[in-house]
C-alpha cells in the first residue's frame, strides 16, 4: 500500500518557514525582552477578543459541514480565551476585562483577516477548514518553539501567557488535524493547494495581527 505523508506536515513546513519573521515581530520581539507596553496589550486583546467572536462561530459552522459533528467534539474550555486575555490585562495593570465588550473599533488587519478566513469558508469546506486551522496551529507552534528556543524564559513576564497556549493549543490542534489529516487524502489535489495557500495567508495575517498593535494606527 502506498503511504502518503500526513497532511500536517505540510503546515508544519509553512509554519517553519514563517518562524524567522515571527520572532522579527515587534509584538514578540518586545515580548521576548520582557518590555510591558500597556496600550498594545490592551489593543492586542480588545482586538483577539474582537477576532474569536466571529472566528468561533465561523469554525463551529465549517467544522460541522465538514465532520458532521458540533465542533464541542473537538473545542476548548474557554473558547473565548478570558483566562488568556486575563493575564495580559494583568500585564498591563487593569482588572478591568469589560474593555473587551466595550465599544472599540476594528483594526483594519483583524478585519482583514476575518474578510480572508469566512472567503475560504465559502470557497470549499476544507480550504475554509485548513484555512481557521492557522489560528491554534500557529499559537501552539509558536508558543512551543519560543520557550523551546530558548527566547521565552521561565522568568519572563510572559511565560504564563505562552505556557497557555502551548498547552491549550497543542492539544486542540492536534485533534483538529487529525481531522484535516483524515480528509486530505478524500480531497482533489487543487483543492489541497488551494488549502495550502490559504493556511499560509493566515499565517502571514498571524503575524500581521501582532504587529498592528505595535502600530499607532489605532484611537
Ligand atoms: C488572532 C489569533 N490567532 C490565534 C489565536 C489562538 O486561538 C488567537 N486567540 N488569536
Amino acid at each position: 500500500m502506498m503511504t502518503t505523508e500526513p497532511f500536517s506536515l505540510k503546515l508544519r513546513a509553512i509554519m517553519e518557514r514563517y518562524r524567522p519573521d515571527f520572532y522579527a515581530n515587534p509584538f514578540i520581539q518586545a515580548m521576548q525582552e520582557g518590555q510591558i507596553n500597556e496600550q498594545a496589550l490592551l489593543a492586542y486583546v480588545q482586538q483577539d477578543h474582537r477576532y474569536l467572536d466571529s472566528y468561533l462561530p465561523l469554525y463551529e459552522e465549517v467544522f460541522h459541514k465538514v465532520t458532521g459533528q458540533p465542533a464541542s467534539a473537538v473545542t476548548k474550555q474557554d473558547p473565548k480565551e478570558y483566562e488568556a486575555h486575563q493575564i495580559l490585562l494583568d500585564l498591563a495593570g487593569t482588572s478591568d476585562a469589560s474593555l473587551q465588550t466595550g465599544d472599540y473599533e476594528t483594526l483594519p488587519t483583524t478585519r482583514a483577516y476575518l474578510d480572508q478566513l469566512t472567503a475560504a469558508a465559502a470557497e470549499d469546506d476544507f480550504v475554509g477548514l485548513v484555512a481557521l486551522a492557522a489560528c491554534p496551529f500557529d499559537y501552539g507552534y509558536l508558543a512551543d518553539y519560543l520557550i523551546r528556543d530558548g527566547l521565552i524564559k521561565p522568568d519572563n513576564p510572559f511565560i504564563t501567557w505562552v505556557g497557555y497556549y502551548r498547552g491549550v493549543e497543542q492539544s486542540f490542534t492536534d485533534q483538529l488535524l487529525t481531522v484535516i489529516n483524515r480528509l486530505a487524502p478524500m480531497v482533489a489535489n487543487e483543492v489541497q493547494d488551494r488549502a495550502l495557500a490559504e493556511f499560509e495567508r493566515s499565517t502571514q495575517y498571524e503575524n500581521a495581527f501582532f504587529a498592528q498593535v505595535m502600530e499607532e494606527t489605532y484611537a
